[in-house]
């Protein structure tokens, strides 16, 4: 599962000049997602990122519902209302349920996010 995800994340960046702008809760798993997909070893920092907001008009949004291997998560569909994703309106949007610690979900997110940002999606 690791080496397939790794192969997918390595095959999207190099062909694709797109940025990723990852957000999240403290602990929410950010970093265990980026280590699982094998892209820890560099990762660019802006603490500007208030002033490009404007750059994310038009971004797709991949959610993570991580950490569904606890006991008591919310499910993507509980994440999705409490996000309020359903009033995005034009907007293309994805959640998955994820586990950053068994690789669960990571790759249909990126594969999601891969046919988005290549048009394919629905
Ligand atoms: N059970 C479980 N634990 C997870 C999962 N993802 C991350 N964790 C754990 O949650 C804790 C926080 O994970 P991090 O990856 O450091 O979270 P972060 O979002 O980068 O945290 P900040 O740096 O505070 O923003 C660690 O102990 C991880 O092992 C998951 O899917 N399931």
């Amino acid at each position: 599962m690791g080496v397939a995800i790794a192969k997918l994340a390595k095959r999207f960046m190099k062909k694709s000049a797109l940025r990723i702008v990852m957000v999240g809760l403290d602990a929410s798993g950010k970093t265990t997602i980026l280590y699982k997909l094998k892209l820890g070893d560099v990762v660019a920092t802006t603490p500007t990122i208030g002033t490009h907001t404007k750059e994310l008009d038009k971004a797709a949004i991949l959610v993570l519902a991580n950490k569904q291997d606890l006991e008591g998560a919310m499910n993507a569909s509980e994440v999705a209302d409490k996000l309020g994703l359903h009033s995005l309106g034009q907007r293309h949007w994805y959640i998955q349920s994820t586990s950053a610690i068994s690789g669960q979900g990571l790759y249909e997110g990126l594969v999601w996010l891969k046919n988005d940002v290549l048009g394919k999606a629905m």
